[in-house]
């Protein structure tokens, strides 16, 4: 992991009576105690993680050191493309085992962070799936996490409840509940609040394994009829990170005692480098998937971070990058060939409109857009959907339903054999459109005001009536060049200073002067102006949200 230093970590027992946790050895908590999350960081399951970290680490550090080396070949002019290495699993003759019934309807997944009222809110929404999020939509902070553990535990145990106090309304589950599905973070994401051995443990690691430790016996008996957790996994670039957690599930199989192939998971293809590894990320994880999902934010912002050094490669203002733009055109359609001929899912994305509660006639327009992009998905042959707030589900859901009949996907009925001959030229073909001030400026406000939200905790936001998270706000910070004019640092710098400005009328100064606009600001100028973008647009954010207790130096 970049930039990991050693800490004087006082002695064992110390440790214990000082931070409350009884954690095994060479496990340490630096986040704040607290009598709930110590129910989740229990000896066993702490021993879980650090058996995780222990036996993967070495190999996340090369699959992560193998991102870096394809990205200095993509700096230097080299393109992504199918392997040829591996063209006899993409020719082979194999699929992968058949979806569980729990799962075989996906139709419509509501997406939120692991918040509590959300989560009662989601799984009473009437979709099929929940993906309950430690990813994008959620700002990792310890409080959010430990919480969101908390939160995942009391839903799968089917006790979670709300007392919102201001109205006094108390929330709690309906008796039929959508399907849990469980996002952890990308490799990419340290958890500096739990250090394994002197080094902060791996993100993704914390929140599979606290997850899977305290709810897979429960989650199999109530929600996966006999199989499950259910997860998505996020970012990858590589089926050798596939292959990773691939052997993840085994281990976790293999400790809780149950059959193999038990946990399944869909994975999220959003990144440019894993449009051509689709067949191999699906052929690792064989028997334990249900399918690809078109994140279609992150991989837009994989294909301006992968063409960073490719000026002719730059992006249309991103409201020109749409499904129908012919390169993410060909990543769905080669996403439902490749799912349908493997025997799983294809799921398609999320549109970023959210109901306008004040106004019916744009709450409408926006609400056609989302179905006129559900059309077009359920034409193509996605067996599925997103949709990121609840008043969107019934829409979704009646094109989908209208559309695909009684069936609970299509995996069998849209073969989609057109798609296979979709090439690399297909998948990478430069986007068409224009790049304007005025876009400049709108990435400029949103980027500054998400990045201030992620700053105090809040992973997803409503902004100019779209919803936006990690994914959406990533696109932003790079898309500020080719204007007709050049955008100088000046000129860049003058929007900024504009933009911030014109912040502060919309959201009132009381509320500037308490928020960290400034802060956000600071963050987002750096990560535009910098000479090589950095991975992910959270990794600079993140030292600013971790609290080391006892206080000290909190930077990775
Ligand atoms: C690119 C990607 O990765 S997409 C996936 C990750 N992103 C997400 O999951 C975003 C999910 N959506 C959200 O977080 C939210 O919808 C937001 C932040 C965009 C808007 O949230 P709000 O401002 O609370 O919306 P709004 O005020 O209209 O909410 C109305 C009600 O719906 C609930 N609600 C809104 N979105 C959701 C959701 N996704 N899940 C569950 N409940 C929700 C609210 O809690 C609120 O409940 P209440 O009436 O009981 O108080
Ligand atoms: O995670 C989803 C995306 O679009 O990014
Ligand atoms: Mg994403």
């Amino acid at each position: 992991m970049k930039g990991v230093r050693s800490y004087g970590f006082p002695a064992q027992d110390e440790r214990k009576i000082a931070e409350g946790y009884d954690v095994p050895e060479g496990v340490y908590i630096r986040g704040r105690y607290d009598q709930e999350f110590a129910k989740i960081l229990i000896k066993d399951a702490l021993q879980f993680v650090a058996d995780l970290q222990r036996e993967f680490r070495n190999r996340i550090k090369y699959a992560m050191e193998c991102r870096r080396e394809a990205k200095r070949r993509y700096n230097e002019g080299a393109l992504p493309g199918f392997d040829p290495a591996t063209r006899y699993i993409r020719e082979g003759d194999w699929t992968c085992a058949p979806p569980p019934s729990a799962v075989a309807d996906q139709r419509v997944e509501i997406t939120g962070p692991v918040e509590r009222k959300m989560i009662i809110n989601a799984l009473n929404s009437g979709a099929k799936v929940l993906m309950a999020d430690f990813e994008d939509a959620l700002s990792p902070s310890w409080e959010n996490l430990m919480r969101g553990y908390v939160n995942l535990k009391d839903a799968v145990d089917g006790t979670i409840t709300f007392h919102d106090k201001a109205r006094n309304r108390v929330y709690k589950l309906n008796d039929q509940t959508t399907k849990l599905f469980v996002r952890p973070r990308g490799w990419q994401l340290p958890e500096a609040h739990i250090f394994i051995d002197g080094e902060p443990a791996t993100g993704c690691l914390v929140d599979f394994g606290l997850y899977f430790y305290h709810n897979y016996a429960t989650f199999r008996r109530n929600q996966g009829a006999g199989f499950g957790p259910f997860f998505y996994l996020p970012k990858m670039e590589h089926s050798r990170e596939a292959k990773i957690w691939n052997y993840i599930f085994e281990r976790a199989e293999k400790m809780a005692g149950i059959e193999r192939g038990s946990i399944r998971a869909t994975v999220l293809t959003e990144t440019l480098p894993a449009v051509f590894q689709m067949n191999e990320i699906l052929y690792e994880l064989r028997d334990h998937s249900v399918g690809l999902n078109c994140g279609r934010w992150d991989y837009i912002f994989s294909y301006v971070k992968t063409f960073e050094a490719h000026p002719d490669r730059l992006l249309p203002d991103r409201v020109l990058v749409g499904m129908t733009q012919h390169f993410m055109r060909s990543y769905s359609d080669l996403l439902i060939w490749t799912c349908h001929r493997r025997g799983v899912h294809a799921m398609c994305g999320m549109a970023a409109q959210i109901p306008i509660r004040d106004d019916p006639e744009a709450n409408e327009a926006a609400l056609e857009l989302v179905r006129m992009d559900k059309l077009r998905e359920v034409r193509a042959g996605h067996d599925g959907t997103w949709a990121a707030h609840p008043g969107l589900i019934q829409a979704c859901m009646e094109v989908f339903t209208n559309n695909m009949g009684n069936a609970p996907n299509q995996i069998q009925s849209m073969k989609r054999e057109d798609a296979a001959n979709i090439t690399e030229e297909d998948l990478l073909q430069r986007p068409r459109g224009v790049r304007t001030l005025e876009g400049l400026r709108l990435n400029t406000r949103v980027g500054i005001q998400y990045v201030a939200a992620w700053l105090t905790g809040s992973g997803s936001v409503p902004l100019y009536n779209l919803m936006e998270d990690a994914a959406t706000a990533e696109i932003i910070e790079l898309d500020g060049d080719g204007l007709g004019v050049k955008v100088t640092p000046e000129l860049f710098g003058r929007v900024v200073e504009e933009e911030m400005a014109r912040i502060e009328r919309e959201v009132g100064k009381e509320k500037f002067k308490k928020g960290m606009y400034k802060e956000a600001c600071k963050i987002f100028t750096r990560q535009c102006r910098a000479r090589t973008l950095d991975d992910f647009l959270t990794l600079d954010a993140y030292n600013n949200i971790v609290v080391h207790f006892p206080r000290g130096n909190s930077r990775l």
